[in-house]
Parts: C-alpha cells; structure tokens; sequence
C-alpha cells in the first residue's frame, strides 16, 4: 500500500516542555491507523503537527511525497481532512450548512457551494445515518450529534487523509460501531488514509488494521494490530496488568486486570 502521510523525526515542546519526541512514522492509504496512548501522550499534538496547523520545532511532515511546508493551507484540506475534539457552539447555521463547509478547500475565494456541494453534504449525512439533522440549527444538537456533522463535514472534503481526534467522543453505543465501520468501508472503497487517535484498544483491535503505540511523546510499538497489541505492549502503554481474553479474528480484548478482581 502506498505510503499516503509521513514524518520524519518530528519534535514538538509547549512552551519548555518537549511533547513529541522524535517521531517518524509512515501511514498509508486504504488502511485505517489507531493512535493509542493513556492522556497526555501527545497524540492530539502529533495529529495537529501532522495537519500543520501545529508547526513542528524541527522534522517534517510529507503528504503524499511533497514537504507540508511548500503547502498553502488550501492545498492542505484538499489532501488531509481533521476532525477535532472539541466541537464548540461556534456555528449559527443550519447542520447541512455546516456541512457544506468541508467544500470550501475545493471553492473559489468568492464562490458559493453550489447544488453538487450539497448533494454530497446531505449524502454524507445519509451515510452517517443523520439526514433527519439537515435543517435544524447547529447550535441546537447534542455533543454526539454535532461529532457526526463534523464528522459528515469531513465526509465531504473527500480527501485522501482523514485525521480524526476520538472520532467516538459522544456517541452512543451503537454510533461508535456505525461510525467506526463507515469510516473502515471508506479506507477500503476510496483509498482514503484514516489516522484515528482512539481510547478504547477493544475498538481499535476491531476496527483498525495498524496501529501506533505513542507513551510520553515516543513511539514504542507501530504495525498490524494484531502483532502490536500484544498484552505485554498494552501493559507497558497503559501502566497496568491487563487481562487479554480471546476476540475476533484472533485478536485479544483487553481488560484492566484488577478491575476483573474487583468486580468479580
Ligand atoms: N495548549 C497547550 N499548552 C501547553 N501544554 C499543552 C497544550 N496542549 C496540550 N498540552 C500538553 O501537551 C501534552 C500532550 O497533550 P495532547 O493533548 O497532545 O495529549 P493527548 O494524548 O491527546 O491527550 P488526551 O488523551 O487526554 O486527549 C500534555 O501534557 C498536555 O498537558
């Protein structure tokens, strides 16, 4: 599989204190990444500096074999799509208006979205399943509903990375399924790079194919999940013994050891 996103020895400090740690990394189309590490790792820093809107204190990020630093921030969301944490109540718009933004990286300065523009933003919400949100105002939807018109809005902006801060933050249980299988058909059907920073291991070892193992700001494990998600990798991630049961497709689904102890 073609290498989609790499970077090469990056460091990133807030202020004095060093986050990221010489990372190198290289994520590919078609395939769907977890960035898996306990909070504080770094792994919203490493995606920002990845998307460039963190620049890195040396190292460089390649799209696709071309330096992100000789990139306008337009020809950036042309190629990578990031969905933050956070989704504030910024937006006085109606849902499918939101949407309709993740067209922008393709519009002329002064154009408007026009009928393709919001043909593909109200597919994108039909494919997450909430075209009933189309008409109603932004600021009036739950947090888990709001994280899907992000998520839509990325939908739209078809590009060849996505980059997706918890893509699951909010969302019910049978969203988090939905929204991680959708997003594991798009690697396959369009080539789409996915590189997820995620929470749950469990979720990861279902949906991802690789994954990225970030503790204090190093990598310390990267490849098939089912190779890198061994219990001795998740003890060392996480700080605690895990228990790995059996799961699907020979993977493992872990479980913090003393919390089996203490609940059984
Ligand atoms: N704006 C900021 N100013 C100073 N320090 C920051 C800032 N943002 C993050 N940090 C620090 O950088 C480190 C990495 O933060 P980051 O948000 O990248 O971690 P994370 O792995 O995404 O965490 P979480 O899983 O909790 O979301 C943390 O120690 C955090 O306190």
């Amino acid at each position: 599989m073609a290498v989609a996103l790499e970077c090469r020895n990056l460091f990133f400090s807030h202020g004095n204190t060093p986050v990221l740690k010489g990372i190198s990394l290289a994520m590919k189309s078609s395939t769907f990444t977890a960035i898996l590490g306990r909070n504080g790792s770094g792994k919203t820093t490493l995606l920002h500096c990845l998307n460039g809107i963190r620049k890195a204190n040396s190292g460089t990020v390649h799209i696709k074999g071309t330096n992100i630093q000789t990139l306008s921030r337009k020809q950036v969301a042309q190629h990578i799509s990031l969905v933050i944490q956070e989704n504030p109540e910024v937006f006085p718009f109606t849902v499918l208006d939101v949407v309709v933004m993740g067209r922008a990286p393709f519009l002329g300065a002064t154009q408007v979205p026009g009928t393709r523009d919001y043909k593909l933003a109200k597919q994108a919400l039909e494919t997450l399943d909430v075209a009933h949100l189309a008409e109603v105002n932004f600021n009036r939807i739950s947090g888990g509903e709001r994280q899907m018109a992000l998520l839509a809005c990325a939908l739209v902006q078809t590009s060849d990375i996505m980059l997706l801060d918890e893509p699951t933050n909010h969302l019910d249980f049978k969203n988090q399924y939905l929204l991680l299988n959708k997003i594991k058909q798009l690697c396959r059907q369009s080539n789409t790079a996915v590189v997820a920073a995620m929470h749950d291991p469990n979720m990861a070892m279902l949906f991802a194919d690789e994954v990225i193992l970030l503790k204090k700001g190093v990598i310390f494990g990267t490849g098939p999940v089912r190779k890198v998600m061994t219990k001795a990798n998740m003890d060392q991630l996480y700080e605690t013994d895990t228990t790995a049961l059996p799961f699907v497709r020979d993977g493992h689904f872990f479980i913090p050891t003393d919390v089996i102890e203490t609940i059984g």
